[in-house]
């Protein structure tokens, strides 16, 4: 059985007073089978990591560089973001696949750099607007999938995938749930084929305007393990009823 993950991606959002919401989070929420994982700017990474430790809230990185040091200016590698205080790291947002160009051997070569420093990597993947009406969708995530995503290493310790439709980022659209199903059921089908039993514990997150009012229904979906939430994981209320919805689910 998968451990249901609650993932935040604050984005560039958040300053020091932002901590607080961290704080709150830590504070209410016992939830016991949810993992619960904020991804702060990494500016308040370290603050973050310090004010919620010894509570269910991990943190993690948004973005790192594939190379461990050395002549990057504004970089920052997977293994700094783990001396930070960082356990997890999102790679492949369609965020930095669209502003920075990000191919998908790029981001398997960040995947690798995050799992050698002991990271679990939060590979996205999803299709814009124009790629789901051209019918492409399972082809585009499928490509992104098996191109993002290095051969070895891979196992649900080290690995979460997370399926965000470009055209339902911070849109208040979401795909139907028969949508939802289509594109989980076939990444995780592509991951069983391609890693046998080491596949079995990779958890599948769907982001993508997820809110309070319609997270119940995503977690009852077909090969959903839990959502990588970004507006909504901003405030520690919001993200709360997220994470209470998610405890309630049935196991995916
Ligand atoms: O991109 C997202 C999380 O990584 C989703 O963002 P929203 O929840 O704001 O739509």
């Amino acid at each position: 059985m998968r451990r249901k993950l609650a993932a935040g991606n604050w984005k560039m959002n958040g300053l020091s007073g932002s901590l607080g919401e961290a704080v709150a989070l830590a504070a209410t929420h016992s939830a016991p089978g949810v993992d619960i994982l904020l991804c702060p700017p990494t500016t308040l990474l370290d603050r973050m990591a310090d004010a919620v430790h010894g509570s269910k809230v991990a943190v993690g990185g948004q973005d790192c560089h594939p190379a461990v040091s050395g002549a990057h200016t504004g970089d920052i590698s997977a293994e700094m973001l783990a001396d930070a205080g960082a356990s997890y790291v999102i790679l492949g947002h369609s965020e930095r696949r669209a502003d920075h160009g990000e191919s998908d051997a790029l981001i398997r070569a960040k995947t690798e750099a995050a799992l050698a420093a002991g990271l679990v990597a939060v590979v996205c993947v999803g299709e814009t607007e124009a790629q789901r009406d051209a019918g492409e969708t399972l082809a585009v995530v499928g490509a992104q999938l098996a191109g993002s995503l290095p051969d070895d290493g891979v196992t649900g310790d080290s690995v979460v995938v997370a399926y965000e439709p470009v055209w339902a980022i911070g849109t208040g659209r979401v795909p139907t749930l028969e949508q939802i199903a289509e594109v989980h059921d076939s990444l995780r089908a592509a991951l069983n084929a391609r890693y046998g039993a080491a596949a079995e514990g990779i958890r599948l997150l769907y982001g993508g305007s997820v809110k309070p009012g319609n997270a119940a229904e995503i977690f009852a979906t077909s090969n959903v393990d839990g959502a990588l939430v970004g507006g909504a994981s901003l405030t520690a209320a919001d993200f709360s009823a997220i994470i209470a919805a998610l405890e309630a689910a049935p196991a995916a």
